[in-house]
C-alpha cells in the first residue's frame, strides 16, 4: 500500500504554491503558536516537501511568508537571544537521499571525505537550552525562531536529566530535547484535568504545553536528553569539549551528570561508513516502537569538530547533520464510536471505531482504548479528531484528542450499564471494569462455539449439557472436556450408561481433528473456519502459531497489520488452555502440511540460486577462519553478494545468524527465537564460491 504522507504532492503553477504555503501557514500558526494543529506531521512534512520542490524551481516566486523561510516557520519569538542560533534540522526519507547528502557535504568540504560519523536518535519534543554556570543551572530558553526564545526557568528541578547542579563546577549551554515518557504523559493529563484543564492531544503538546505555562499551581515532570552543547572557549568553561567528537561530546555531557541516551539501546554512536550509518539507522527503526520516548527518526551528524566547523550552516538548518525521518506511526483521524467488548476473563475493554485512516502502510479502523477511566482522563467525545498512535506491530491506541477543532457537535461516550454480553452487572472497583461473572460470562457461548460443527464437531454435547458441566463446575472452558471421566458425565441428569459411552467416545475422537479445527476451536477473534484453515495450512502446528509475531501472521492471506497483532495478543492470552489441550492428547499438527514458499518480501527474483537467496542474515562477535579479516561492512557485502539481506538487528524475520567470538544479546535473542545460529566458519564454507 501507497504511504501518502511520502507520495509527492505536485504543485503545477503559483496558485497552487500559495493556496499550499497557506495551507502550511495556518498549520504552522497553530502548531508553534497554541500547540494544537489540525493537521498531523506527516501531512505537514509533505506539503512543506511540495513547497520546497517549487521554490527550488522557482527562486524567484518565493512567498516571503513561507513557512521554509524561518526556524518554527518564523512563528515564535521570545525575549532571550541566543549566543549561538539554534537551527531545525533538513530531512532525508530514504538511503539514496542519504547518500545524496552525504555527497553534498563532501563538496561542501572541498572534496575531503567526511572523518566519520555519528548517528543517534531523533528525539520527538521540544527543543531546550540549558545553561549551567560554574556547574548550576541557572536558566532554561526554548528554541523560539532560533535567535531568540523564551525563558523558561520556572521549569527548573521539574526536568530529569537537567540535574541543579553538575558534577563539576562547569559553565558549559547544553542543548537538547525535553520529552514525555508515556508515565509522564499519563501524569501530566491527570494533573492538568485535576485542575480544570482539558488534556493534551499528544505527547509533544503535553510536553511543549507543560514547559511554556507559568505560574501553575501543579509540577509536571519531564525528561531532558542533551544532544549538543555550546563547545567554543566563549561559551564554556571546559576547553576539551570543543576537541570532541560528536560521540565523545555525548559522553562528556553524560559524565556531568546530564541526561543522554548513553548506555540505552539507541544511543549515540560513531560508524565509519556510510553502511554503518544505515545499519545504525535500521536498528534505531527496529527497536523504535518498544521504546519508552518517541522517535521520529535518526540523526546523522559529522563526527569531527573540524568538519562540522568547515560545512558551517544555512539559515535554518546546519549543513553538517540531517535528520532519517521514519515513516509516521501517528496520525490523525476522527473517533466515530466506541464499542465495548467482553474478553475471557470477563474485562470489558472499549475499542474505538475510527474513519480509516493510513498509518506505516497498514489502514487502521480500530484502535484500543484502555479502559473508561483512561477514556474520562483523556476526555474523549464521539466526532473528535483524534491522534492514533501505531508503534511498530502492536494494536493501535488513541492518544487524545484535538480539543481546538472541537465543532460543538461532539457527543459523550456512553459507558454501558451492564455487561454488554450477558447483561450481569459490572464491577466496577478497579479501572478495568469486569462483568461479575468474571470467566463464567460467555463461557457457555465459547464452550458451544468450540463443539459446534464448523469446530471439534463432538456429537451429543448440546447447550443442556454444556450448562450443567459448567454450573457444575465440572468444566471452565472446552478444553477440560477431554480430561472429564466416565462418572462425572454419568453424575450429569438424565445421562445413562449408552448416552455417556457414546459421548465419552464423541470427545476421545475430537482429539485427532486436524489443527484448523482445534485452532477454530479457540475463537480467536476474526479467525472463523475458513481464517483458521489458513493459518494452520500456513505454520502446520499450534507451536509454530504460538510463535508467530504480527510479521509473521500477515503473511496468510487475509490477515493484515490491524488484524495481525490482535490474533497474536489473544494467541498469547489462550496459552493456559492450549496447554490443556496439549496435556490431554488434542492433535496440535495439520495433516499433509508441506512449509510455504520461502517469504515473497525477501525472495528477490534476481538473486534466485545465490546461496542466501532470501534469508535475511545478522553477524554479530568476532570473526574468524576464512573471515577472520572481514569488517562488518565487508560481511554485510558479502552476504548481499550471495543474494541475502544484511540486518543488524535479531527479530522474527531474521533467517539465520552468524555467531562469532563473544557474540552476546544478539545471538541470545536469535536462541530464543528458535532461528538457525552458525558459525563464521561454516558461513565460509557455505559461501565457498564466492570468497
Ligand atoms: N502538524 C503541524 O501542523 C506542524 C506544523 C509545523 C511543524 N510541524 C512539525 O514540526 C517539525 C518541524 O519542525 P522543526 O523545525 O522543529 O524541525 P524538526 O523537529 O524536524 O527538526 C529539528 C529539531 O529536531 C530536534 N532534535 C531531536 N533530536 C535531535 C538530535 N539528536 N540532534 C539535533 N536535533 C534534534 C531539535 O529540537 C531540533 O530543533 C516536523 O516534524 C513537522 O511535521 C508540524
Ligand atoms: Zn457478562
Amino acid at each position: 500500500m501507497i504511504d501518502n504522507a511520502t507520495t509527492p504532492l505536485d504543485l503545477s503553477d503559483e496558485p497552487a504554491y500559495l493556496d499550499a504555503v497557506a495551507s502550511a501557514r495556518t498549520a504552522a500558526d497553530a502548531y508553534y503558536g497554541s500547540g494544537e494543529s489540525g493537521m498531523d506531521d506527516a501531512t505537514y512534512d509533505r506539503l512543506m516537501r511540495a513547497i520546497t520542490a517549487w521554490e527550488d524551481a522557482h527562486p524567484d516566486q518565493v512567498a516571503p511568508d513561507s513557512p521554509t523561510q524561518a526556524v518554527a516557520a518564523g512563528v515564535v519569538t521570545g525575549d532571550v537571544a541566543h549566543s549561538v542560533r539554534m537551527l531545525s534540522l533538513g530531512n532525508v526519507f530514504s538511503a539514496e537521499d542519504l547518500t545524496e547528502w552525504a555527497a553534498s557535504l563532501q563538496r561542501r568540504l572541498g572534496g575531503r571525505e567526511v572523518d566519520g560519523w555519528a548517528v543517534e536518535p531523533k528525539l520527538d519534543g521540544v527543543a531546550l537550552a540549558a545553561r549551567y554556570q560554574g556547574g548550576r543551572l541557572v536558566q532554561l530558553v526554548t528554541r523560539g525562531d532560533g535567535s531568540t526564545g523564551e525563558d523558561v526557568s520556572h521549569t527548573i528541578g521539574n526536568l530529569a536529566g537537567l540535574p541543579m547542579e553538575l558534577t563539576e563546577p562547569v559553565t558549559v549551554e547544553v542543548r537538547g530535547e525535553v520529552l514525555m515518557t508515556e508515565a509522564q504523559f499519563a501524569a501530566a493529563n491527570e494533573a492538568r484535568v485535576a485542575h480544570g484543564g482539558t488534556p493534551f492531544a499528544n505527547r509533544r503538546n503535553a510536553s511543549s504545553g507543560s514547559l511554556r505555562a507559568k505560574d501553575r499551581a501543579y509540577q509536571v515532570e519531564q525528561t531532558f536528553i542533551a544532544y549538543d552543547a555550546l563547545t567554543d572557549p566563549e561559551h564554556t568553561s571546559d576547553p576539551r569539549l570543543a576537541e570532541l567528537t560528536h560521540a565523545d561530546l555525548i559522553a562528556a555531557l553524560a559524565g556531568y551528570g546530564l541526561g543522554t541516551t548513553l548506555g540505552t539501546d539507541i544511543e549515540t554512536r560513531s560508524c565509519a561508513t556510510l553502511e554503518e550509518v544505515q545499519a545504525r539507522i535500521d536498528h534505531i527503526g527496529a527497536v523504535r516502537a518498544g521504546l519508552d520516548i518517541e522517535l521520529d527518526g535518526a540523526v546523522v551528524k559529522a563526527n569531527d569538530p573540524a568538519d562540522r566547523a568547515a560545512a558551517g550552516s544555512g539559515s535554518r538548518t546546519p549543513h553538517w547533520a540531517t535528520a532519517y525521518k521514519f515513516p509516521a506511526d501517528k496520525k490523525i483521524t476522527v473517533l466515530l464510536g466506541v464499542e465495548w467488548n467482553v474478553g475471557r476473563t470477563g474485562i470489558i475493554a472499549p475499542r474505538a471505531v475510527l474513519e480509516p485512516v493510513e498509518v506505516g502502510g497498514t489502514t487502521i479502523t480500530y484502535a484500543t482504548l484502555h479502559n473508561p477511566a483512561d477514556i474520562t482522563r483523556r476526555d474523549l467525545k464521539i466526532g473528535d479528531r483524534v491522534y492514533v498512535l501505531r508503534a511498530g506491530e502492536v494494536i493501535p491506541r488513541v492518544e487524545g484528542a484535538i480539543a481546538a477543532t472541537r465543532t460543538g457537535e461532539e457527543q459523550p461516550i456512553a459507558f454501558p450499564e451492564t455487561c454488554p454480553r450477558c447483561g450481569s452487572d459490572i464491577d466496577r472497583s478497579q479501572e478495568r471494569w469486569r462483568c461479575v461473572r468474571g470467566r463464567g460470562c460467555g463461557q457457555i457461548e465459547s464452550i458451544k462455539y468450540a463443539v459446534a460443527r464448523d469446530c471439534l464437531d463432538i456429537d451429543g454435547l448440546g447447550e443442556k449439557i454444556v450448562v450443567q458441566l459448567v454450573e457444575r463446575d465440572l468444566i471452565e472452558d472446552f478444553a477440560d472436556l477431554f480430561t472429564l471421566t466416565r462418572d462425572q458425565i454419568l453424575s450429569l441428569d438424565r445421562m445413562g450408561d449408552t448416552s455417556a459411552d457414546k459421548l465419552l467416545a464423541a470427545i476421545a475422537s475430537a482429539k485427532t481433528q486436524p489443527l484448523n479445527r482445534v485452532f477454530c476451536a479457540l475463537g480467536v477473534q476474526g479467525t472463523g473456519r475458513s481464517m483458521s484453515l489458513r493459518i494452520a495450512a500456513y505454520f502446520g502446528s499450534m507451536d509454530a502459531i504460538q510463535a508467530a509475531d504480527a510479521v509473521a501472521l500477515e503473511r496468510v492471506d487475509g490477515i493484515g497489520g490491524e488484524k495481525a497483532p490482535v490474533i497474536v495478543a489473544e494467541v498469547a492470552e489462550l496459552e493456559a488452555v492450549i496447554a490443556k489441550l496439549k496435556a490431554a492428547g488434542v492433535n496440535m499438527e495439520q495433516p499433509g502440511w508441506t512449509p510455504p514458499a520461502v517469504d515473497e518480501e525477501a525472495g528477490d527474483e534476481a538473486n534466485e540460486g545465490l546461496p542466501l537467496a532470501g534469508l535475511a542474515v545478522v553477524v554479530t562477535g568476532g570473526m574468524s577462519g576464512p573471515l577472520a579479516d572481514y569488517s562488518r561492512t565487508e560481511m554485510n557485502e558479502l552476504i548481499t553478494r550471495a543474494g541475502g539481506k544484511a540486518s543488524s538487528s535479531v527479530s522474527a524475520k531474521t533467517s539465520l545468524v552468524v555467531a562469532g567470538e563473544k557474540a552476546g544479546s544478539k545471538l541470545k535473542k536469535a536462541e530464543g527465537l528458535g532461528i538457525e545460529v552458525i558459525s563464521p566458519e561454516a558461513f565460509a564454507e557455505r559461501l565457498a564460491d564466492l570468497l
